[in-house]
């Protein structure tokens, strides 16, 4: 089965590469308790063999009468159980704190690569959300392949004891305990594959459920979700994902059920056989006492063994299985083609062209770019102007190369933005978005995440906020800057931690500082910088913007129009182009898509009902 080229069954190679991989991992994260867990794991696993011989040896001084050394015996089971139970215990811990240490540096790995993704349409990639989903679940517990390599070698331990006190009383059962024991572990691997696909197809209902989950548990939607009655609908919508989930996973159990009993069975008969078979020789007189004792915990601590060496293989393969998503995450190439040099991006001279860019954002989506030509001249202000779904903030998103156009080029300076690294043309941006991120952060720390090089420079950060709008709002909160703006990590050990929420419009202002804190870079891309603020503000930060943009190359997206009629080029997008182009007076003389757009919006100002006239209607 594959899925955007992952293999939900990779090849033996695979599996042993990864295995190497991942027990590699172990050893460098935390060396020093791996080794005394196994050294406590050996403890536990010899201890069985250990207390079977000495039993035998105290039931045979019993039937022979010899009971001067019996204390001896009984004080030496007595210290290997004791030892045994210690034994578990400091395994229990060595157990978790190896889980512990290597779930830090399986994270700090897989978060790593998740980061260096350059583009977007991972994201948005169903398939690519799943893997990381299953990936995220395989990092948090990346010990326990250690786990069942150690289960598996303390079976194997205890397995090599019994079978030696095995042979010497019945090579024959020696040989059939061991035969019994290899279909159990191909059937176990089958039903370990079923399982792994079944949770890969269930993958996506498992997303939904979280997501419904997620959604009855958040602030910001608990609003509609109260006014709207949503609580029922969502709750509904939340079981019956769970329900598909629980259905494809009660089949594979009932399977695993009846396979499993069946094998259980089978195992048992041999067992029985075999105590039938030691019974009879005890009367033949060919086993004494202490052997038949023997005999039966051997057959027993084989079967047991040899069960939890089958489980361990199993839950082995499970756990390298699910750890495929984690390498493929972890060793994938660039999402978007990286240039063979990475060569790097002069300052803006010219400025930055739009050569026929076509753009759709899969094979399965419509166009929404159809063969844009557009300059943005160094030094020069362009609005971007258009109804909704133009595809405006698609242009910004191009811009700052999160996507690569389907067809066609963007130049700066004459050079193709994908031949440049795409964190060298970043440094080069500043950009507000219209959804931008309200970080649960101090408010400084909201502004500094701009430019984390400037997030000790409270003067910049404070002048950012001042050019923005929001410095007195920031001054005003209960700690200045340093308020958390969440009210989610109160604690009653850190006052600071308690926060305080800001309104819509603030956070804009917010975010617009933090672009404006990226001030001197080449490019501004302002998307939607001023939809949630109130008349005066919008008037300040429009002032402001204006200073900002001065002599500066921007891209600015509004629905204001009224608010973007002095910048220099005014581009109206429709039906994936550009469909006119000009300074506001011109276009309004034009009577094209921005005259009637813009009358429209002047008709709202004003006192009069006045539909629009002339050229405008
Ligand atoms: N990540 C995405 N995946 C698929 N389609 C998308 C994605 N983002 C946007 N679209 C689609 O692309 C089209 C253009 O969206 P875009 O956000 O660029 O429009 P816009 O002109 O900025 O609109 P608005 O004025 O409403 O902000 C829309 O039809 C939208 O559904």
């Amino acid at each position: 089965m594959t899925d955007d080229g992952l293999r939900i069954t990779p090849t033996r190679r695979e599996l042993l590469r990864s295995a190497v991989r991942t027990l590699s991992r172990v050893w460098r994260s935390a060396p020093a308790q791996l080794l005394a867990y196994l050294a406590v794991a050996l403890v536990g696993s010899a201890a069985p063999v250990m207390v079977a011989w000495l039993t035998r040896a105290v039931l045979d001084h019993v039937a022979q009468h010899r009971t001067g050394s019996l204390l001896g015996l009984a004080l030496a089971i007595t210290a290997v159980t004791t030892a045994v139970a210690v034994a578990s215990h400091a395994a229990q811990y060595l157990r978790a704190e190896v889980d512990r240490r290597t779930a830090a540096s399986a994270k700090d790995e897989l978060f790593a690569a998740v980061s260096r993704s350059t583009g977007l349409a991972g994201f948005e990639n169903p398939a690519f959300l799943d893997r990381l989903r299953l990936a995220q679940q395989s990092a948090s517990h990346p010990g326990r392949l250690v786990d069942t390599t150690v289960s598996a070698a303390s079976g194997l331990v205890t397995v090599v004891g019994f079978v030696g006190s095995l042979a010497l009383i019945s090579p024959a059962f020696t040989v059939l305990v061991l035969l019994a024991a290899v279909p159990a572990l191909l059937i176990e691997m089958r039903l370990s594959r079923r399982r792994t696909a079944m949770l890969w197809r269930i993958g996506p209902a498992e997303r939904r459920e979280a997501f419904y989950a997620q959604l009855m548990s958040t602030a910001s939607a608990a609003k509609e979700i109260r006014l709207f009655a949503l609580g029922d609908f969502l709750r509904l919508r939340m079981l019956a994902e769970l329900r598909t989930a629980n259905a494809a996973r009660r089949r594979v159990d009932r399977q695993e059920l009846l396979i499993q009993s069946g094998l259980a069975a089978a195992s048992a008969g041999v067992a029985g056989a075999g105590l039938v078979w030691a019974i009879l020789a005890a009367g033949d007189g060919r086993l004494g006492i202490g052997d038949v004792s023997m005999f039966v915990a051997a057959i027993a601590g084989v079967q047991g063994a040899l069960n939890v060496m089958v489980a361990a293989g199993v839950m082995a393969y499970e756990h390298l299985l699910n750890f495929q998503h984690e390498v493929s995450i972890v060793t994938a190439g660039p999402d978007l083609p990286l240039p063979a040099a990475g060569r790097d991006l002069p300052p803006l001279r010219r400025g930055i062209e739009l050569r026929d860019v076509w753009f759709r954002y899969s094979d399965d989506h419509p166009w929404i770019l159809r063969g844009v030509d557009l300059f943005v001249p160094h030094g020069q202000t362009v609005a971007l102007v258009g109804r909704n779904g133009a595809g405006k903030s698609t242009l910004a998103k191009l811009l700052c190369r999160f996507y690569d156009p389907t067809r066609g080029a963007i130049l700066w300076d004459g050079v193709d933005i994908r031949d440049v690294p795409p964190q060298a043309l970043r440094d080069r941006i500043s950009a507000v978005f219209q959804d931008f991120v309200s970080y649960e952060l101090t408010a400084a720390e909201n502004i500094a995440v701009g430019d984390l090089a400037l997030a000790g420079d409270e003067e910049r950060i404070a002048r950012a906020a001042r050019e923005a709008d929001v410095h007195d709002t920031v001054t005003a909160l209960p700690h200045g800057y340093r308020t958390l703006l969440s009210r989610g990590f109160a604690s009653e050990q850190d006052e600071e931690a308690d926060g305080v929420l800001l309104s819509g419009g603030q956070w804009q202002r917010l975010a617009l500082a933090r672009g404006f804190l990226r001030r001197d870079r080449d490019l501004m891309i302002l998307d939607e910088p001023s939809s949630g603020l109130d008349p005066e503000a919008e008037y300040e930060v429009h002032r402001q913007l204006r200073k900002l943009r001065s002599g500066r190359t921007s891209v600015m997206i509004s629905h204001r129009l009224g608010a973007i009629r002095d910048v220099d080029r005014i581009v109206v997008l429709a039906d994936g182009v550009v469909a006119e182009e000009g300074g506001h007076t011109a276009l309004l003389a034009d009577g094209g898509v921005y005259a009637r757009l813009f009358s429209r919006q002047a008709a709202g100002y004003r006192d009069d009902d006045m539909e629009p006239t002339g050229a405008l209607q």
